[in-house]
């Protein structure tokens, strides 16, 4: 019996058409050709090693990706902007991956500035069992850096069934995605490294909507939002310098201290830094990463003796919760890092293995600080792991 790649190929049970089906199985192919060459396992496999290495160069220059890709955009931003603006029952925010935490950093600003529900959904739970609750008066906003991830395309091809709105977010001016989207707003970042500039870019772009949409709605936070949204290259800028050096000395320490696990929490808009920290943990090394909701963590024993922790908290309603985590963490014999806002005191008590603070901004507009640090521990512990490996085989040999 032929094995489908994908339900939405079989012809009897889908809601595409001919066309996109031949488009859904070109992409599927080209998707399982990519992932065959991923990078192996083994700390000295040179592309791995290539890839990491190109990931440092992307990450400092986040902030010039976000400012080119603001500038980029900026008619179809307010083409967007008025359409969502003018009435939508409930708006999907769709990705995989980075692309999904993106989605999950965006949702707070994007629900505050448009008073209806803004659910992130992974593409494959949204293209498969997303279907029914569509309608004309639904938005669904997808984001693919490279426009070309199958189940993304299909969540799209699936909403334009039911004549939702379709928006893309991507690299990639010619994707599939861009290509098959109402509309299509063109990220203005590279992605030879693990994604880092594709995704604040991405983030940027959603949140300079959110934005927008609040002025056009005259929203008394309107004025705030502008006012920190406009500043924020420079307060990216500034941070990835200034936590880079602590960030390698932690890696080093970590590697050094034989670590196996790394585990991020945060809640809210927070908890998107914690599963990009995973993933960047995951893509740049060989060792085991983990996301948990800041509450979850404390449901059972999530965290064993000798793990590291990054906890995100910026000032906000999750610091009351994030202190009783960190007390936890050191509780059950782990170590704590703890990321939060300059000024913040509430966890000078703890006496965490290290604070990584972020400049003050609206807690909805913070991820794009906050994801800093998660990027740079995951690279960070990835150039560590490296330089370990090759002292390791040069006392071998
Ligand atoms: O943004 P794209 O191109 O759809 O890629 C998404 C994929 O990229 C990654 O973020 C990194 O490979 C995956 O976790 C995710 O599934």
């Amino acid at each position: 019996m032929t094995v489908l790649a994908t339900p939405l190929l079989d012809p009897a049970a889908t809601v595409l058409d001919d066309r996109q089906r031949a488009v859904v199985q070109r992409v599927s192919d080209a998707e399982r050709a990519h992932i065959l060459a991923l990078p192996s396992n083994d700390p000295l496999d040179a592309k791995l090693r290539a890839r990491v290495l190109a990931t440092g160069p992307e990450l400092t220059a986040q902030p010039d990706a976000v400012t080119a890709t603001l500038r980029c955009n900026t008619t179809t931003l307010d083409d967007v902007a008025d359409r969502l603006a003018g009435g939508f029952d409930r708006i999907v925010l769709v990705g995989c991956g980075d692309s999904l935490a993106v989605m999950m950093a965006a949702r707070s600003a994007l629900e505050a500035a448009l008073g209806v529900p803004c659910e992130p959904r992974q593409s494959l739970e949204f293209a498969y069992y997303g279907r029914d609750l569509l309608s004309p008066r639904t938005a669904v906003l997808t984001l693919s850096s490279s426009g070309e991830t199958t189940r993304t395309v299909e969540a799209l091809m699936v909403a334009q069934g039911a004549k939702a709105y379709t928006v893309a977010l991507t690299n990639a001016p010619s994707s599939t995605l861009a290509t098959e989207a109402d509309v299509a707003l063109l990220v203005q970042a590279t992605r030879v490294g693990w994604p880092t500039q594709s995704s604040t870019a991405a983030l940027a772009l959603l949140l300079e909507l959110a934005v927008r949409i609040a002025e056009r709605r005259e929203l008394a936070v309107a004025a705030v939002w502008r006012t920190a949204l406009d500043a924020l290259p420079g307060l990216m800028a500034d941070t990835i310098a200034r936590l880079t050096p602590a960030i390698a000395v932690i890696a080093a320490a970590e590697i050094a201290a034989g670590v196996g696990t790394v585990l991020f929490a945060g809640a809210g808009p927070s908890l998107a830094a914690a599963v990009i920290g995973a993933a960047k943990v995951k893509e740049c090394t060989q060792l085991h990463a983990a996301e948990i909701q800041t509450e979850e963590f404390h449901h059972y024993n999530s965290q064993k003796a000798g793990e590291p922790l990054f906890l995100t908290a910026p000032s906000g309603p999750v610091v009351p919760r994030s202190v009783d985590t960190g007390r936890d963490a050191h509780r059950w014999g782990g170590r704590l890092y703890v990321v939060t806002t300059a000024g913040e005191t509430a966890f000078d008590d703890l006496h965490p293995e290290a604070v990584l603070t972020v400049p003050a901004v609206p807690e909805v507009l913070s991820p794009l600080l906050t994801v800093l640090p998660a990027q740079l521990v995951g690279y960070q512990l990835g150039l560590a792991a490296y330089a370990a490996a090759e002292r390791a085989a040069g006392s071998r040999s």
